[in-house]
């Protein structure tokens, strides 16, 4: 029995031995089937639930081509191939012959960027970096490069577009395509859905930064294209800094590599920011104020674009995104309280440095200095709005109508005086005690600024009452009394601002609701594509800074706060008032007081949603207008402008509300044309 039990085992060993190899051979291959089947699977899914991903099968990355091919691809960059004017380079159209390049599309654009500029640099590597990431239809893809730094030469290759950007067809060429609401609300779809993509279907996400209507390229059939990655970043989620929250060392990280890096900004415009408009001879828009920040690339990027160089997805999205925004913490906290390693300032020849301090405050402080007119630098920007509009006045108002007031030096001296006085009392008051005014022109506006300011006034106090009844409800759309957006908004504000005067809220800061932006360190100007002229001061609409276009950049992301993908839907939603309105978002037309109410597009749509005339809105140039359809696109865009970024919808909820697949809730109540009534019933009963 020993012995049988003892030859048994290994009889059963072998046999067993025998058994393993199939068996373990069938797991192996059942593992693996189920292994591709679920890749499978999962790509598979992901095509389907990403739709405005790209119909192409896969990103090539971009190609590195010679210089001389694009030189000779472009005429030696004769300038009547110029396809138009960036901050930071010009766009050229060029002619790849099929042999030289593996293109299929032989039609480029080339965009030169200008040598010496870091920003450029910056933008250059951002773009290349991004675009082997991003595979959209809806976005311009990158498809070649050339760089030499030793030289300084970075060329971009993109998809050519051959009707050029969207601001061009809107305000310049006035394309007849665009009068076609059809045509207008495809485009808007199209940005839509590239907005979308980016934020829900690109891994990592990643947030643009600088939605707007220049930044939108339209091909031959109008289908709506972004571009113009060079402010765009991906969405870092352990970056994410809570509201107002600093960190240890003082200094918010926005995966800024900046922050260690020595470097220099010389801003040779910076004083003229707050009361220029003309420079020499040069009409200058805000569009024209510049921010260089010299240093060489390799320093501030750490990253080498030598001929070598390939460039390819091999990049963590950390190590982009601190290249996305090396000068976040440089800018933020410039910004602020001069917390900068260092920072030049050069005006009129004269330059400052300053050293390094320690303290920092948030990017909502910065945004609540702007609003309230606060000090320092930031501050500016409603001086500057202000100033800009006085100009325009001046410069729409007939001398004969509105001579007295400028047709003397000494009345000039004397309305200069008033003004410096004025600026902290109400603006439109001190526009109408200038003298010699006719009083039926004034009339309108003032009557119209009491009733607004009244109406402000009202709401403010119903306000207070429905706080001391103890409303708590978060629930815009529910029976209760919630708190408005500007409401949850101003309330760190109002705190913060108690020193001021409870009416103090002048009529300028209600005319200046809803402008953000960092005009005092706002980049480059770009040309007009097709008259290659700098804008006329028509309109504040395209003010580019280092972290995007004044009053299309979002409130928050305007101060050095968290940049998230809301930002994006609030550039959006002003892009989205832009098109259905076929005009800017500052823009002051015609006779100067009937048309000067209008000239801020954001207060304007709101005004009109609360009076219950959202159609007004509309361009009135566009025929074939589905009605329907166009008060839905100013819903939408008003519910992405909320001040609160949470409240705002996603990309994806405003896709699916844009389509009809989403049903688009009310507007927040400070926009309805009268106060729901069960609310404040319901707070009848409360009492
Ligand atoms: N791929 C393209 N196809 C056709 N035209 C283009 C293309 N890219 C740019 N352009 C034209 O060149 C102009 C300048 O473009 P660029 O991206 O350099 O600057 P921008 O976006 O207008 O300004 P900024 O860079 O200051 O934001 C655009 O307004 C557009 O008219």
């Amino acid at each position: 029995m020993p012995s049988r039990h003892l030859l048994s085992p290994p009889q059963s060993h072998h046999h067993s031995l025998h058994l393993v190899p199939p068996l373990a051979g069938g797991i192996t291959a059942a593992f693996s089937c189920l292994l591709i089947f679920l890749l499978c699977f999962r790509r598979f899914s992901k095509k389907r639930t990403a739709p405005s991903a790209s119909d192409t099968d896969s990103k090539k990355p971009p190609h590195r081509l010679s210089y001389s091919l694009l030189r000779r691809a472009t005429s030696n960059f004769s300038p009547s191939l110029r396809l138009g004017q960036g901050g930071f380079g010009s766009v050229y159209r060029a002619d790849l012959k099929p042999n030289d390049t593996v293109f299929t599309n032989s039609n480029v654009a080339v965009k030169v960027m200008d040598s010496g500029s870091l920003q450029g640099e910056r933008e250059f590597q951002n773009e290349l970096l991004l675009s082997s990431k991003i595979d959209c239809k809806y976005v311009v893809s990158v498809m070649g490069f050339s760089s030499d730094p030793r030289k300084r030469r970075m060329l971009l290759v993109y998809e050519l577009m051959e009707n050029g950007s969207l601001q061009d067809c809107l305000f310049h060429k006035k394309s007849q395509e665009l009068r076609d609401w059809d045509k207008r609300f495809m485009v808007v779809m199209h940005i839509a859905k590239g907005l979308e993509y980016l934020h829900h279907y690109c891994d990592p996400p990643i947030i643009h930064g600088d939605i707007k209507p220049s930044n939108v390229l339209l091909d031959l059939g109008f289908n709506a294209k972004i571009g113009d990655f060079g402010l765009a970043r991906f969405k870092v989620e352990d970056n994410v800094i809570a509201e107002g929250e600093v960190k240890k060392d003082g200094v918010e990280d926005n995966g800024s590599v900046l922050e260690e890096t020595e470097s220099v900004i010389t801003t040779s415009v910076f004083e003229e920011v707050s009361n220029v408009n003309h420079v020499g001879d040069v009409e200058r828009s805000p569009e024209s104020v510049v921010v260089r920040i010299e240093a060489s690339p390799e320093t501030v990027f750490g990253v080498d674009l030598s001929p070598e160089t390939e460039v390819g997805p091999v990049v963590s999205p950390r190590t982009v995104a601190g290249m996305a925004s090396p000068s976040d913490g440089l800018e933020k906290t410039s910004v602020s309280e001069g917390n900068f390693d260092r920072y030049s300032v050069e005006s009129g020849g004269e330059r400052s440095v300053w050293k390094k301090k320690k303290k920092s405050v948030s990017g909502k402080d910065w945004w609540w200095k702007q609003d309230n007119g606060g000090d320092g630098e930031s501050g500016k920007v409603k001086d500057y709005v202000m100033e800009w509009m006085r100009n325009e006045i001046k410069k729409e108002r007939p001398k004969s109508e509105w001579g007295g007031a400028s047709s003397s030096s000494q009345s000039v001296k004397k309305t200069e005086k008033k003004k410096k006085k004025r600026r902290q009392l109400d603006w439109w008051v001190s526009l109408d005690d200038e003298k010699n005014v006719k009083k039926e022109r004034r009339r309108p506006a003032r009557e119209w600024w009491k009733e607004e300011y009244t109406e402000e006034l009202e709401r403010k106090k119903k306000k207070k009452k429905k706080q001391m009844k103890g409303s708590t409800s978060d629930d815009c759309y529910s029976e209760k009394r919630c708190p408005r957006d500007d409401e949850l908004y101003s309330e760190r504000r109002n705190k913060r601002s108690r020193s001021r005067s409870r009416g103090s809220r002048g009529s300028m800061d209600w005319w200046l609701d809803g402008l953000s932006g960092e005009l005092w360190k706002a980049r480059r100007n770009s040309y007009d594509s097709v008259s290659g002229e700098i804008p006329r001061s028509g309109g504040i609409s395209s003010t580019p800074s280092m972290r995007g276009t004044v009053c299309y950049i979002a409130p928050e992301y305007g101060g050095g706060g968290d940049i998230s993908e809301k930002c994006d839907v609030y550039s959006f939603g002003v892009l989205l008032l832009v098109v259905i309105a076929g005009r800017r978002p500052l823009q002051v037309t015609g006779s100067p007081m009937s048309e000067f109410q209008r000239a801020n597009l954001l207060s304007w749509s709101r005004h009109l949603a609360r009076a219950g005339k959202l159609l007004d809105l509309v361009d009135p140039n566009i025929q074939t207008l589905n009605v329907e359809q166009a008060l839905l696109c100013i819903t939408v865009a008003l519910l992405c402008l909320q001040k609160s970024p949470t409240r705002r919808p996603s990309m994806k909820e405003v896709v699916g509300m844009l389509s009809g697949d989403l049903i688009c809730p009310p507007l927040p109540v400070e926009y309805s044309p009268s106060p729901p009534s069960r609310a404040y019933r319901s707070h009848k009963k409360v009492r």
